[in-house]
This record gives structure tokens, C-alpha cells and sequence, in this order.
């Protein structure tokens, strides 16, 4: 195993220092990042996910370019200008609800993103994401008011936290709503269909144990999907780029422009936005750079540590 440490360029998720776990295997390396906060039985999918990379069992690709969003983190609108126009990508994520923030400066900030959308040509795109911050009421008052400081959102991603909650707003709001944590964070999945909570399912590659898991979920929940990095390397990017790659269909632009939100890599080429969409590539880990970015060695006995804890689990799992 080998570990790296990366600084964020920007804070994000209360995060500015971003630790990878990299496995090797016959096929190549696999990425192994849960948050630090995460329990073993929690890493444990995202174990399978590099597992899986590792081995080499990912899906045939439909597809040979992957279109992105640029993602936009909680920051004041000059911040939020710059990073769209350098992103140049057509579809814009954008962070609201975060503690201590108001809807005037999330209006300010989308408003920001349009006009940065539009400098760079017509039929850009703005969706809205609050990992549940706010209750039913302020999701049905701050949607509307950030609809129209945006222009028209595309989406709402997970406005609220629970599952039931969501299919309550989804009735109450025009614009369409996507959901993440209620996928992911959920003991069923499937109640997002039940309950007829989302438009959109949000999928993440490591959270719900790999490529192939995802595709199953993405067939069984029968909702359009987007996928979406949960910060990873090039390396862990790829995995999420093979799902999206192998999906039937992709209407939307995925959540896979992250590394541009890190301020280094494993890779020499970078799975990064060209013309608003990544190239379906498993870009190669230089040995150099695992060296250079290497986490310090107490960082990476408690990486030992973790998996150590993560096979236990599987153990204590076992009929
Ligand atoms: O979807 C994107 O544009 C980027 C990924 C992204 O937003 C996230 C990655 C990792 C952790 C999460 O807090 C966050 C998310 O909420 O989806």
C-alpha cells in the first residue's frame, strides 16, 4: 500500500489536506480514500471499489469521453467567477447550505456563475447542491429564490437529508431534484424510487462498493444518473470515468472534475476537463509522484490500520 497526502487548492467538505490510500494489483493500482471520519464497516465499499480496479474488472466503455461539471465550493462570487472560467466546462456544480452562510450570498454566488457561464457562450447549465442543509420550508423558499438567481437551475441535489423529506420538497418545487446521500448513505437505496423522492440518482463509485455495483444500482433504480467523485486521485476519478463510460445513457454532465479542486496528483495526465469532458483513459501512477506526495509514517501505519479493521469487519460478516 502506498499513501499520499494532498493539500486542496480551495477548502471543501471542511477539508484541506485530502489522504489516498493506493492499492496495487494485476491490472494496475486502485484508489482506497474513505474520509478520515468514516468507521471500518463504512470504508468497507470503498475497499471493494479499489478492489475491483485493482483486479481489473471494470465494464467495457459505451463511450470515449465523459462530459463534467466544474465544481464550485462554498466561496464568494470574484472566487466563483474565476473557477468557472478556468474550469471552462458548460454545467457548473455549485455548494449551498453550508453552516453559517446566507441565501443572499448563495444568490450572489450563482449569479457569479451565470455570468461566467454566459462570458463563456450560450446554453450553459447551474445545479445547486446542499447535502441536506436545509429543513422542507427553507429548500422550498431557497430553491425558488436561487432558480431565479441562477436563471433556471438545472437541478437541486439533495436539499434536505432524509429520504422522505425529499420526496416531500420534489412535490413542492418546479425544479427537478437530485439525491446523493439518500443513495449512498441509505440502508435501501431503492426507497428513492419507492417514495418517488428524486428525479436524478447521484452515484458514487467508492461509497457503494465499485463499478459494477454502481451499474446494477443505476439499473434497478431506474432513474437517469450523474456521477460523481468523492475527491479522489486520477486514479479513483478513473473508476468513477469507467461507470460513467459504461452507463446506457448519460444525459448529464458527472461530478468528475475534482482533481482540479487538489493541488497534486499520482499521474502525469491528469483526468482533467478538456473542452468540458474527461477522455475515458486509466491514466498511469509515475512512482515519482506517489514519492513525492508520500503521507508521513504515522500516516500511513493508521492507513495500515484502517484496512486492517475494514478486513475484520468482512471477517465478523461472514456466515
Ligand atoms: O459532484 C461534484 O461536482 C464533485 C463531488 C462533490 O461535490 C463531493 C465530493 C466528495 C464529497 C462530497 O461532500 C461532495 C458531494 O457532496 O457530492
Amino acid at each position: 500500500m502506498r499513501v499520499v497526502s494532498i493539500a486542496m487548492r480551495t477548502r471543501f467538505r471542511g477539508i484541506t489536506l485530502r489522504e489516498a490510500a493506493l492499492l496495487p494489483g494485476v491490472a494496475g493500482w486502485g484508489e482506497w480514500s474513505p474520509f478520515l471520519e468514516y468507521p471500518p464497516e463504512v470504508a468497507e465499499p470503498w475497499l471493494r471499489c479499489a478492489e475491483e480496479a485493482a483486479a481489473g474488472l471494470w465494464p467495457a466503455p459505451l463511450r470515449d469521453r465523459v462530459p463534467v461539471n466544474v465544481t464550485v465550493p462554498a466561496v464568494g462570487p470574484e472566487r466563483a467567477h474565476e473557477i468557472v472560467l478556468a474550469g471552462g466546462c458548460r454545467t457548473a456544480k455549485v455548494k449551498v447550505a453550508e453552516p453559517g452562510q446566507v441565501l443572499a450570498e448563495e444568490e450572489a454566488r450563482l449569479e457569479a456563475v451565470r455570468d461566467a457561464l454566459d462570458t463563456l457562450g450560450p446554453g450553459g447549465r447551474i445545479r445547486v447542491d446542499a447535502n441536506g442543509g436545509w429543513s422542507v420550508d427553507e429548500a422550498v423558499a431557497a430553491i425558488g429564490r436561487l432558480d431565479r438567481a441562477a436563471g433556471g437551475l438545472e437541478y437541486a441535489e439533495q436539499p434536505v437529508a432524509s429520504v422522505e423529506d425529499l420526496a416531500l420538497v420534489r412535490r413542492r418545487v418546479s425544479v427537478p431534484v437530485a439525491a446523493d446521500e439518500s443513495i449512498r448513505r441509505a440502508e435501501d437505496p431503492y426507497r428513492v424510487r419507492e417514495l418517488d423522492a428524486a428525479d436524478i440518482a447521484v452515484l458514487k463509485v467508492q461509497p457503494l462498493g465499485g463499478v459494477r455495483a454502481c451499474l446494477e444500482i443505476a439499473e434497478r433504480i431506474g432513474l437517469p444518473v450523474v456521477v460523481s467523485s468523492a475527491l479522489e486521485t486520477s486514479v479513483g476519478i478513473a473508476a468513477g470515468v469507467a461507470l460513467a463510460a459504461a452507463l446506457p445513457e448519460l444525459p448529464y454532465a458527472c461530478g468528475l472534475a475534482t482533481v482540479q479542486l487538489l493541488t497534486g496528483d499520482v499521474v502525469d495526465d491528469s483526468l482533467l476537463p478538456v473542452g468540458g469532458a474527461l477522455p475515458v483513459v486509466r491514466p498511469a501512477v509515475e512512482a515519482a509522484r506517489l514519492d513525492a506526495l508520500a503521507a508521513a509514517p504515522e500516516r500511513v501505519a493508521h492507513w495500515e490500520a484502517r484496512l486492517a479493521q475494514v478486513r475484520a469487519v468482512r471477517k465478523d460478516q461472514r456466515p
